[in-house]
């Protein structure tokens, strides 16, 4: 196997892996229903999603209104995109300057990962008439209709079930943070840098040296993940630094904070880190629904949420550009590993 996906030591995945996940399963239908919840039951709801963002940092929702059959055409056309012929997805390839599309050596933390993605921005950042040299482009590259009928209406139609899904989300996030409901959503009304991506994990035959992605947190507002139904695969990190498996539980979504919310929250809440694992047997299919906001959003911890007693933990940052740094790394191997959450924190504490 090629040297570049060989994780060091301390990474590698480790078995058995811990039994039990233990990550929360809750249960959204009170949000789905004809009648809008009654005030006891959401506020249940509400300190259900409050304990899991903070003691896991991840939960698995059940009862989520996204229709099994939609998520079931968008995991079936991941598999014919990624079943085209090397030229057909090579037309629809990544660059430097427009990240979107098809890809196939992304690392994380400078190893190389297992597997091939394919992203799409659900609502494109067109580039400004008169754009700057060096700025990315967010534009879909959509195969030839004629390879893949169909292909882009079905991933159109899960992007906007994920879309709304992510609203409700939020504003289960923001009551449970004694925020308004709608505290959060301006962040993500325009210009979002919101993207799906579909990932391929192909069988390994050195699964106990590479992952399929590499530890990692998510440096976005929220993930909605639609992991495989069968193959198991995603792996979470316990405070313990034990990884648990996040066992495959049909029709589910896996919903975890990112960076973003770690640092609006003040740290009341925590982005968790998590990876892929692989296999011998059996290919792996996931698709992350990445909740991003807006590309001029400064974050730093909310007014609401720093008291003298809890000063601002974090220097705010510009996500735009922290995104677009990411973006531009993924596409090579960097002498230095990306700039992460912790760098910003104002005690450093808890810094690689
Ligand atoms: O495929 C998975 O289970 C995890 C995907 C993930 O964590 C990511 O793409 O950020
Ligand atoms: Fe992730």
């Amino acid at each position: 196997m090629d040297d570049a996906f060989v994780q060091a030591p301390e990474h590698r995945p480790v078995s058995p892996l811990a039994e039990a996940t233990g990550v929360p399963v809750i249960d959204l239908s009170p949000l789905i229903a004809a009648t809008p919840p009654s005030p006891a039951v959401l506020d249940a709801l509400v300190a259900e999603v409050g304990a899991a963002c903070r003691e896991w940092g991840f939960f698995v929702a059940v009862g989520h209104g996204v229709p099994d059959a939609t998520a079931v055409r968008a995991v079936d056309a991941g598999r014919a995109f990624f079943a085209l012929p090397a030229v057909s997805k090579a037309a629809v390839r990544r660059t430097e300057r427009a990240p979107l599309g098809y890809y196939d050596a992304e690392h994380t933390k400078n190893v190389k990962d297992w597997k091939e993605v394919f992203d799409i921005f659900p609502h494109e950042l067109r580039p400004p008439a008169a754009s700057v040299d060096g700025e990315l482009v967010f534009m879909n590259k959509w195969p030839d209709d004629a390879d893949l009928p169909g292909f882009r209406e079905v991933l159109e139609e899960y992007a906007a079930a994920m879309e709304e899904l992510a609203f409700k989300v939020l504003e289960l996030i923001a009551r449970s943070l004694n925020l308004r409901p709608d505290r959060l959503h301006g962040f993500f009304r325009e210009k979002m840098t919101t993207y799906m991506r579909i990932n391929r994990y192909p069988p390994c035959p050195r699964p106990d040296l590479a992952l399929g992605l590499g530890r990692h947190k998510d440096s976005g507002a929220l993930t909605i993940l639609r992991q495989d139904d069968v193959v198991a695969g995603l792996d979470v990190r316990r405070r313990s630094g034990e990884w648990a498996c996040v066992r495959p539980l049909p029709g589910s979504l896996v919903i975890n904070v990112g960076d973003i919310i770690q640092v609006w929250s003040n740290d009341r809440y925590q982005s968790v880190e998590h990876r892929a694992s692989v296999n011998q047997e059996q290919e792996r299919f996931s698709i992350p629904y990445f909740f991003n906001p807006a590309m001029d959003t400064v974050v730093e911890p909310l007014p609401e949420m720093v008291s003298e007693e809890r000063p601002s933990r974090y220097n705010a940052y510009g996500w735009g550009e922290f995104f677009c740094t990411r973006r531009r790394s993924n596409f090579r191997k960097l002498p230095v590993d990306n700039i992460q959450i912790d760098q910003l924190r104002k005690d450093k504490i808890g810094q690689e």
